[in-house]
């Protein structure tokens, strides 16, 4: 007989030795699809009448876990011929079915704060979980805004998963200024929107990633989007019918941001990773990198079905410290773990500003990187919010720390990252993360170094 599907939550853990580069990173490569535009294609594809197309899909746990998730809940979702292609065939005006078990969402909090959002307006009751990382992330930020559309919620202490959800049959549309800059609650907010009846109103103090609002429109569903006083502003009325679609996901700029930074790095190197998604509500990095005087240029950008993408082409580069303001993080909030191994090796002190939402990801972030740093050797402090890292001017870094990566998939790849730009290589407790939003990291590196000097980039 075979295994049962482990559940999203269940992982094996995986140490892993990071070397020193032995060879520089050579070569042109494409990283995973985007795992923020992955969940909401199958979400909205599940929401959709008729037969959504996917190409491009991450196929990470996280994505997963959304795909198992919009099975129980009655949309067939079905993989097709190649890598990342696939078929979602909606539910559509008659709603989700009420799932006959728990809802596993593993690592991934977008999965859960989405998933909380899409099945708030309907006549059901369904159970969510995650894994040991996902059940510390605070929920209220969803609850409470969709709690006053008529939804209930009973939480853990502290407004922690596992949580119940008891639907509403027709949800009253609120209006909502977002206490925190985040994309999570915006869009959690608009899927709930969907079936209110009436104009659900979410207005951002600064602008997130606005691929909610972009496959909406792509789906047939009006959204306006205004800046005004108050900050972004974005309508959309309910109830409204998604019309199926073909989507095309580019590569996850915040999964090219760590064979880019080994580029950076690692003397010799030549990179060019193309496909990547350029929405400017994500490059963030770019910016910040650029501003560390990166050789780093953009090649072949396009519009990919409503979202910018192009290629990243990066070289091995002499980087100065940087000071990123706190207005910025919207923009790379995600990035911050891997651009601190950068700023590590950088000439000069860099101040990375207003890092308080990082406490609250997979694992504490901002805790984790500074123990990663001065754990290898590099001085670095935290004042408030605000990460100092002062810099080895471009020797490589010592080393010969072991990190410890509390079930976060970018402080895993971050580690491995500063392995290869150190003297003494270092040891990282747990690789098995990595497969929330890159599978496949390991090799792709390992496939850079191969790459013979003087081959092509
Ligand atoms: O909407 C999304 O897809 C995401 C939004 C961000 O979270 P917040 O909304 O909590 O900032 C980001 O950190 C996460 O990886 C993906
Ligand atoms: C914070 C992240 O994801 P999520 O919130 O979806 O778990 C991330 O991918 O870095």
């Amino acid at each position: 007989m075979s295994e049962p599907a482990p559940t999203p939550s269940a992982r094996t853990p995986i140490a892993h030795q990071a070397s020193p580069a032995a060879a520089p990173l050579r070569g042109a490569v494409r990283v995973p699809g985007d795992k923020s535009i992955s969940h909401r294609a199958i979400m909205m594809g599940a929401l959709a009448e008729g037969t959504t197309t996917i190409e491009g899909l991450l196929e990470g746990a996280d994505v997963m876990a959304t795909i198992r998730a919009m099975r129980q809940l009655g949309a067939t979702v079905t993989q097709g011929d190649g890598p990342g292609m696939w078929r979602v065939v909606g539910w559509g005006r008659q709603g989700p079915q009420e799932p006959a078990d728990v809802l596993d969402m593993g690592n991934a909090g977008t999965g859960a704060r989405l998933l909380a959002g899409l099945l708030a307006p309907w006549p059901l009751t369904a159970f969510l979980t995650g894994d040991g990382s996902l059940r510390k992330r605070p929920m209220k930020r969803v609850t409470a805004p969709l709690g006053r559309m008529g939804v209930g919620f009973a939480t853990r202490a502290g407004d922690r998963l596992p949580m119940a959800i008891q639907g509403t049959v027709k949800g009253r549309p609120i209006t909502y200024r977002l206490p925190v800059a985040s994309a999570q609650v915006k869009s959690a907010l608009m899927l709930a929107g969907l079936n209110c009846q009436g104009e659900t109103v979410v207005i951002e103090p600064s602008p997130t990633r606005d691929h909610t609002e972009n496959m909406l429109r792509h789906f047939g569903v009006p959204v306006s989007v205004e800046d005004t006083e108050r900050g972004r502003t974005i309508r959309l009325t309910g109830p409204a019918t998604l019309r199926a679609v073909h989507i095309n996901v580019p590569g996850d700029p915040s999964s090219a941001a760590f064979p880019l930074v080994a580029a950076l790095l690692v003397p010799g190197s030549d990179v060019r990773i193309e496909n990547v998604g350029l929405n400017p509500l994500r490059t963030g990095l770019l910016t910040t990198l650029r501003e560390m005087g990166a050789d780093l240029q953009l090649e072949d950008v396009r519009d990919g079905a409503g979202e910018a993408m192009g290629t990243l082409h990066a070289r091995h580069s002499a980087l100065k410290a940087v000071d990123v303001p706190a207005e910025r993080a919207p923009s790379m909030i995600d990035e911050y773990p891997i651009l601190a191994m950068a700023c590590a090796m950088a000439a000069g002190t860099s101040r990375l500003r207003g890092l308080e939402e990082l406490r609250v990801k997979e694992s504490d972030r901002l805790a984790a990187t500074l123990a990663l740093l001065q754990g290898n050797g590099v001085k670095a402090w935290v004042e408030g919010d605000d990460l100092f890292i002062e810099g080895s001017g471009g020797d490589p870094v010592p080393g010969g720390g072991v990190v410890a990566t509390h079930m976060d998939h970018r402080l895993a790849m971050s580690a491995v990252v500063m392995g290869l730009a150190s003297q003494k290589g270092l040891e990282v407790d747990d690789l098995s993360f990595v497969d929330t939003s890159f599978p496949g990291f390991l090799q792709l590196l390992g496939q850079l170094q191969q790459t013979p000097v003087g081959g092509k980039p």
